[in-house]
């Protein structure tokens, strides 16, 4: 997969593609980074990237022609049809299903944008997509993009090692649940068995698979239904779900 970055900061590209997993599929061929400076095609003796907003108002726009330019750039640099992505607060919300059609796609193009955005004609005539990755207002769009960058890494084929991708499978709907709700992870724990701040769940150490398994489970349905409700269509649990939630409930007196 390609992922090309258009941003004022091509730093910024080298920092996430130097570490953990995504430079870890950027060695394993599984992914490659590029980035593309709008200023780098913005003409005059400052070569200007934005200027004033029409209708006043505080702070600057990014020019269309620099970021039209740097786009091109980036859609001409390989023959695969590419999927152009603004990173904007005015984005919908970013979720695994959306990571997992990203990763999907042969390549990618990420717009940043800095100051108090784009000129709405370019993101009209080139963007396919905006994407949000929380309700709160960034500098600009280089951190949403290396969210995104990461999140789709983590899925490439061959990205992860084998604990690794348990884990991820762990946020994933599991296998064979067509359907199955998204969950939040359930607890951790390692050594010491005891420890001042408190004990391991004796299941854990148990070495019944089934019970842990059971545990784990319960846990997940238990921290989402406290946490993030939301994400719990009651009517659409299995019964053996459903029965664990209640269980679980119960037992905390809720
Ligand atoms: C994606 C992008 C942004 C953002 C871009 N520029 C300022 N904030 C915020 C949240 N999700």
């Amino acid at each position: 997969m390609r992922i090309d970055v258009v941003s004022l900061f091509p730093d910024f590209v080298a920092q996430v593609a130097g570490h953990g997993v995504v430079g870890r599929a950027g060695e394993r061929g599984l992914l490659s980074l590029h980035g593309w400076n709008p200023r780098d095609y913005a003409e005059g003796n400052y070569r200007r990237v934005d200027d004033r907003p029409f209708g006043g108002g505080p702070g600057m726009v990014m020019l269309i022609d620099p970021l039209r330019a740097a786009l091109a750039a980036a859609r001409a640099a390989d023959p695969a049809p590419a999927r152009v992505v603004y990173m904007s607060p005015q984005g919908r919300p970013l979720d695994q299903a959306k990571v997992r059609e990203l990763a999907g796609l042969p390549r990618l193009v990420l717009l940043c944008g800095r100051y108090e955005g784009v000129d709405e004609r370019l993101l009209a005539a080139e963007v396919d997509e905006e994407l949000s990755i929380g309700d709160y207002v960034l500098s600009g769009g280089e951190l949403a993009a290396a969210v995104v960058v990461d999140a789709v890494a983590r899925l490439l084929p061959g990205a992860l090692n084998d604990a690794e991708s348990a884990a991820q499978d762990s946020f994933e709907a599991p296998e064979g649940e067509a359907g199955g709700p998204l969950l939040l992870d359930c607890p951790h724990y390692t050594r010491p068995v005891e420890h001042p701040l408190g004990a391991v769940p004796p299941v854990l150490l148990s070495g019944n698979h089934a019970g842990i398994a059971r545990w784990r489970r319960q846990q997940s349905l238990l921290r989402t239904w406290q946490r993030r409700p939301d994400l719990i269509d009651p009517g659409a649990l299995s019964k053996a779900d459903c029965r664990l939630l209640d269980e679980a409930l119960a037992e905390a007196g809720l």
